[in-house]
């Protein structure tokens, strides 16, 4: 692992030196890169925070903390997790950096009874598999629970939304967040777009692929048990137009599909701890 200042702002932690890129503020991944060197994943130019897998917690319960969680707005710290528990070991042909968010975070009323400690690994495997895998931990030493609910937002560079589809969320229901969190059920085809999506497919199978059909490249998320949903999102042009973190043409570029917890919430009683693994690939044809 590498670690070095970028913008003399944020530090970003370099698994290998070709593969990929963790980025402290958030707990982002900023690169993962295929062997040819391309970018697998999406950076907008307009702005840092539009990122990639970006790993947070949604505190839903408290109304006043910031849309998507705050995980995402916080610097992490580079701390090499020493008890193992739940995480996927890693092995001397891995490169990982493990991540730290301990701080109680300022400004939120509701939410400064509870003590949290979250971390992250990011495993870059030898074939080039990227697995990341959070934890989250209740510390609260006054016998309180907290609940709370999870995605990772997986921003993964497609050539062309119009030539991109989904497959493993045919036939799923899912809770439309364009249409007020109203559920509905999906066809059978595999999900492909015209327009903004915004959703949340729930109890999904555990393998999802996102096809580029003109680069004839897939990419496949497999997740753990914990996470049980499957988090899309493309803003499409009047939504790029009006994100302050997006190109307005950028939406054809990227799609967020992304595993989660957001069905129910996941509750943790003091010294309780939860775990969410991803783990991303790549099949290329050409
Ligand atoms: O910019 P972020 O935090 O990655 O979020 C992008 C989108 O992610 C989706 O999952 C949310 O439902 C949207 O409301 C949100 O705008």
């Amino acid at each position: 692992m590498l670690c070095e200042s970028l913008n003399g702002l944020c530090q970003t932690c370099n698994l290998l030196l070709h593969g990929c890129s963790v980025l402290c503020y958030g707990g982002q991944v900023l690169s993962w890169k295929n062997q040819r060197g391309e970018e697998l994943l999406f950076v907008s130019e307009k702005k840092l925070k539009c990122c990639l897998i970006n790993c947070h917690d949604q505190f839903y319960d408290y109304g006043c903390l910031e849309g998507n969680g705050f995980a995402r707005t916080r610097m992490w710290n580079a701390e090499n997790l020493m008890d193992v528990t739940d995480f996927p070991y890693p092995t001397p042909d891995n490169a990982y950096v493990d991540l730290i968010l301990d701080d109680m975070p300022d400004g939120f009323p509701n939410w400064t009874k509870h003590r949290f400690e979250l971390r992250l690994r990011v495993i870059l495997g030898p074939t080039g598999d990227l697995t990341m895998t959070t934890r989250v931990k209740n510390i609260n030493t006054n016998g309180k629970p907290f609940s709370f609910k999870f995605s990772y937002h997986t921003y993964f560079s497609v050539s062309n939304i119009r030539a991109t589809q989904i497959e493993g969320l045919e036939t799923m229901k899912y809770r439309d967040y364009l249409q007020d969190g109203g559920r509905f059920t999906e066809g059978a085809n595999p999900i492909s777009f015209q327009n903004e999506v915004d959703r949340a497919y729930l109890n999904t199978r555990d393998d999802i692929s996102v096809a580029d059909l003109d680069r004839l490249r897939t990419f496949t998320i497999h997740k753990n048990a914990s996470l049980t949903d499957i988090g899309v999102w493309n803003p499409w042009e009047d939504g790029a137009m009006h994100a302050a973190d997006l190109g307005d043409e950028e939406y054809r570029q990227m799609v967020l599909v992304g595993a989660a917890a957001v069905r129910k919430e996941v509750t943790l009683m003091p010294f309780r701890e939860w775990t969410g693994t991803q783990r991303l690939s790549v099949v290329e044809l050409d």
